[in-house]
């Protein structure tokens, strides 16, 4: 007979007062919960009542984590009924503030693997803890450099993994059993944190160069060999590291890079979507991205990769592409710049004044985008000058602010519809209500890659896909984009959060299906649908 406590204490076992008599007796838990025995449906009433009476988002987060941790049936049971609700509590934007307080408010190590670089040693040891018995088919692992938009947070930055997963299950129903959180902690240069004396990561400045490739090297060979059949799933590592890993491995295991590759093709969706809204072709659009780092070049990518898919010659596409960063309009002949960059670069005589184009407005004004996405981590940057100035010249302005948390988007959504009288169309990072203007309500549409990282993930893990190929991500942002309601004035240019996990299984499918079809699957599974509906788990005791 199992330890009662053995039981009570495993969240993936445990009922709580949910367990039945004839369970109770079989498992001696007989005298260790109270004797009446509740549903799932009781026990969700009381626990959402429970959430409701927390005063802020942070509280509410910290008592549903306290679910998780001791129930996971209970707790994505409860958050498959509340899925807008606790998104944006259990996810961005509230994770941001979790994170810059994790030592502070650490209670539980929910089943992460901590790896650190002063140990490379133990790496394997370290994930065979973390993993116990558990077959795992999923990894998210982080570094936690560019944390969002808000940097260096060193071992903190390990609620990122464990909120990534956790939308996995609530989005596609990934069996939560099948999951590891993993953190390589090579140290960090956020002095506040150093500074710390409840940091609980390693106290050093962050190990680059060599000895940090090596460690990722070390901790990919170690994660693949044990978990052969998991998907490594990379998210938050800074600029310099995130696209050398991706191009590292993308073509050798089974990966995924969440900030360059999910973020494309919810930008590229999200493209599609508004223009089946305003019945305008992509080959027409000029795309102007405000911060070329690894979301802003995994977004150009994925857009001129659709160009070229539409019968542009690569030449021709890239001349659709004007990426801005620190340096202003980025140049064949700009300083520090980065590989990614390299490959979008315009000529300066094309332009009158080349020298002036270092300010935003200044580039809009030369330039007349289409299209405006910002990864930039600026808040307030697509101002009201900027704005009005790319609307004068385009009837249904397409503009995305995507920097995350809410303190470092690059406009409101209000504000956009506002500036362009309504012919803006409007995505953002995090959840934004509706608009309201001159009478008609506004849909805004969240350009965040959790829409379609889960369904992505986790088509490729039901049909046991070799890796994950530019082929599969399109089939994902034209699935996503497709459904859109283009008869609704005020339209989203995606499908609202209300409806992930109905879009994450059409995505998973077609994901699925693209696997199967390129011979990418492993072998005998040859019905994607039901490939992915036999892996899908569902909270139920
Ligand atoms: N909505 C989403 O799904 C999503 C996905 C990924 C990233 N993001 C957000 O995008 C932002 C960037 O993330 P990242 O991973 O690409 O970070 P990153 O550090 O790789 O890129 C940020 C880029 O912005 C540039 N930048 C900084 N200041 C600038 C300025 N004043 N003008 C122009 N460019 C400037 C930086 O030089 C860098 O190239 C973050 O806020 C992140 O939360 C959103
Ligand atoms: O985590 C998010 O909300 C999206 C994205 O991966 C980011 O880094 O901002
Ligand atoms: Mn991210």
């Amino acid at each position: 007979m199992e330890n009662a406590q053995n039981i009570l204490n495993d969240p993936f076992k445990n009922k709580g007062t949910a367990f039945t008599e004839e369970e109770r007796d079989r498992y001696g838990l007989i005298g260790t919960l109270p004797p009446r025995v509740q549903t799932l449906e009781e026990q969700e009433k009381q626990a959402y009542n429970q959430f409701k009476s927390k005063d802020s988002a942070l509280e509410q987060r910290l008592f549903l984590m306290n679910i998780f941790n001791t129930n996971r049936t209970l707790f994505y049971s409860l958050m498959g009924q509340h899925i807008t609700e606790f998104m944006p509590v259990v996810y961005d934007p509230t994770i941001a503030d979790s994170i810059e307080q994790y030592g502070q408010l650490f209670v539980d190590p929910q089943y992460a693997a901590f790896l650190s670089i002063d140990d490379p040693d133990h790496i394997k040891d370290a994930l065979a803890n973390a993993a116990g018995d558990r077959d795992i088919r999923l990894i998210v692992v982080t570094d936690s450099q560019g944390i969002l938009g808000i940097g260096d947070w060193g071992v903190n930055g390990v609620d990122i993994a464990v909120g990534k997963l956790m939308v996995y299950t609530a989005a596609a129903g990934v069996d939560p059993s099948q999951v590891l959180p993993v953190v390589l902690d090579v140290g960090t240069d956020n002095q506040q944190l150093l500074d710390d004396p409840e940091y609980l990561g390693n106290r050093h400045g962050r190990v680059q160069g060599k000895n940090y490739l090596d460690f990722v090297d070390k901790f990919v060979a170690a994660s693949t060999k044990f978990f052969p059949k998991a998907l490594l799933h990379f998210e938050d590592f800074g600029r310099a590291n995130a696209s050398v890993i991706l191009n590292k491995y993308q073509d050798k295991i089974l990966t995924f890079n969440d900030d360059i590759q999910g973020t494309g093709i919810i930008s590229l969706a999200g493209v599609l979507g508004a223009l089946n809204i305003s019945g305008e072709k992509i080959t027409d659009q000029k795309f102007l991205t405000f911060g070329a780092g690894t979301a802003g070049i995994g977004i150009a990518s994925m857009l001129y990769d659709e160009l070229v898919r539409a019968g542009l010659s690569p030449k021709e596409a890239k001349k659709h592409f004007y990426l801005v960063d620190k340096q202003g309009l980025l140049f064949d002949d700009s300083p520090d710049l980065t590989d990614g960059q390299k490959k979008f670069t315009r000529s300066r005589d094309e332009f009158e004044n080349p020298d002036l184009l270092n300010d935003l407005y200044s580039i809009v004004k030369a330039v007349h985008p289409t299209v405006m996405i910002g990864t930039s981590t600026q808040p307030g940057t697509f101002n009201k000058q900027v704005v009005k100035e790319m609307a004068a010249h385009t009837k249904r302005p397409i503009i995305f602010p995507l920097s995350n948390p809410t303190k470092l988007a690059e406009a409101k959504a209000s504000d956009l519809i506002d500036w362009t009288d309504g012919r803006a169309l409007v995505a953002t990072g995090i959840p934004a209500g509706c608009v309201e203007h001159n009478g008609v309500n506004y849909e805004i549409g969240q350009a965040n890659n959790a829409l379609v990282y889960p369904g992505v993930g986790f088509g490729a893990i039901a049909v046991g896909a070799k890796i994950i190929n530019e082929k599969m991500l399109a089939k994902a942002s034209h699935a996503l984009g497709g459904i859109v309601d283009t008869t609704q004035p005020g339209a989203a240019v995606l499908p609202p959060v209300s409806k992930l996990e109905e879009f994450s299984t059409t995505v998973a499918e077609v994901v699925a299906q693209s696997a199967i079809d390129q011979g990418l699957a492993k072998d005998g599974v040859t019905d994607a649908k039901k490939a992915v509906h036999d892996a899908k788990w569902t909270p139920k005791y």
